[in-house]
């Protein structure tokens, strides 16, 4: 059976054009590439002295620097880029592809990753599936890879594939999506070492982690929300270990009862602009027990919303920051004293000397990480999943709707 490449897609599509324009937290449509650090060298800033002022670049002199090299000398600063028009301004090095951005790609016109999207429609090895699910769901893995093919070219660094959610609880059932996805990933020849994937931080999914990592494949555990997840995962061995710090915020503020807010409120303190008590405890502990205790994974911040969450977060060795925070951190400039007014929060110095409760230091497991996880973590990773599998079924809805192509 010839199947045509001629952009199936459009016609089913017209009418999605705004996709783009919704934005909003992992809002749909989004399209998430994730660029490197501008800067390398590592300068250890002393004093905290958040009033510092700013200079716009144009009045940029020698010795000058942007506080974006500043921060980035203390982090691995990743813009998470939303249009295609930022791989000018914050060229990515690192990417994630998923059913966000499948979403995404299918809403627009002409992309450059539109012809990938058609070919994994065209695909007849997914085609000759009897079964509507199956079909459905090759298609759509297809689809991933073919994207994370494209973007493996566009980017040095490693590109993060999402892992269907729907099999958040299911051991087997992520290992052999893995396996499927890296088995098309040979095919169009990207190989194992350029690629993560991106697994939900259930305990079946550190789980998938743990076995994946004995593999040699790469992994990186999402949806964390408390150090008791980041602890396990580093156990299991993840290499990427995300957790949502400005979400952990959102919960704390929407939890007016909280006696941490509470406090804060009567402090004076808007619990709405800074990163709460809580978010910085666990994204401090998950960073210190990494490091303190030489596990590989590395710790990726998200879900950050404005400067002051990022400067309270210096030293983790990622933090993913919206394109606005970017554009900020680099118009606004610094003098060689300014520098010294970043603090490093954050350091494999602070770690060592960080003491961890008995009961931290247990070897998890599903019961004991059950029972440690605390509310905000429960309800934040099921909506997380929600979402997440929200983004999948819709995909495959698309899909539906759009095949077979007119013309087969
Ligand atoms: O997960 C990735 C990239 O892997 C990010 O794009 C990530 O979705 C974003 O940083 C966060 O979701 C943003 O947080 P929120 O605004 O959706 O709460």
């Amino acid at each position: 059976m010839s199947l045509s490449l001629q952009s199936p897609l459009s016609s089913a599509l017209s009418s999605r054009s705004s996709f783009l324009q919704k934005g909003g937290g992992g809002g749909e449509g989004r399209l998430r590439l994730l660029s490197g650090s501008l800067s390398s060298n590592s300068i250890f800033f002393k004093l905290h002295n958040p009033s510092f002022p700013q200079i716009r670049a144009s009045s940029l002199d020698a010795g000058a620097s942007t506080e974006l090299d500043a921060v980035s000398s203390l982090s691995e600063i990743v813009p998470d880029t939303v249009v295609f028009d930022d791989f000018q301004k914050f060229p990515p090095t690192a990417a994630t592809v998923s059913s966000s951005l499948l979403l995404g790609i299918c809403s627009l016109p002409d992309t450059i990753f539109r012809s990938a999207v058609d070919t994994a429609l065209a695909d007849s090895g997914c085609s000759s599936l009897e079964n509507d699910v199956l079909r459905l769901s090759c298609f759509a893995n297809k689809a991933l890879v073919n994207v994370g093919g494209d973007l493996s070219k566009l980017v040095p660094g490693r590109v993060s594939t999402e892992v269907d959610a729907r099999l958040a609880y299911d051991t087997h059932g992520i290992i052999r999506k893995v396996h499927d996805l890296l088995k098309s990933y040979g095919e169009i020849d990207v190989p194992p070492e350029r690629l993560l994937f991106k697994i939900p931080a259930t305990w079946q999914g550190i789980e998938a982690s743990r076995l994946l990592e004995s593999e040699g494949i790469q992994t990186h555990l999402t949806f964390v929300y408390s150090f008791v997840q980041a602890a396990a995962a580093a156990q299991a061995g993840a290499s990427v270990i995300q957790i949502f710090v400005g979400r952990l915020r959102d919960w704390s503020r929407n939890h007016s009862g909280d006696p941490e807010i509470e406090a804060a409120l009567k402090r004076g303190e808007d619990p709405g602009l800074a990163l709460s008590i809580d978010a910085l405890i666990q994204v401090t502990k998950a960073y210190n027990y990494i490091h303190k205790y030489g596990y590989k994974s590395k710790l990726m911040a998200a879900a950050v919303r404005n400067k002051q969450d990022l400067f309270s977060l210096l030293g983790v060795d990622y933090i993913i920051a919206p394109l606005k925070v970017m554009e900020s951190l680099k118009e606004s400039i610094t003098t060689p004293d300014e520098k010294y007014s970043f603090v490093r929060r954050l350091s494999p110095h602070s770690a060592a000397a960080y003491s961890f409760s008995e009961e931290e230091l247990i070897k998890w497991d599903q019961l004991s990480l059950a029972s440690a996880m605390g509310p905000a973590s429960v309800e934040l990773l099921a909506a997380g999943l929600d979402g997440y599998v929200n983004q999948a079924k819709r995909v495959e809805e698309l899909f539906a709707k759009i095949w077979p192509p007119p013309n087969v």
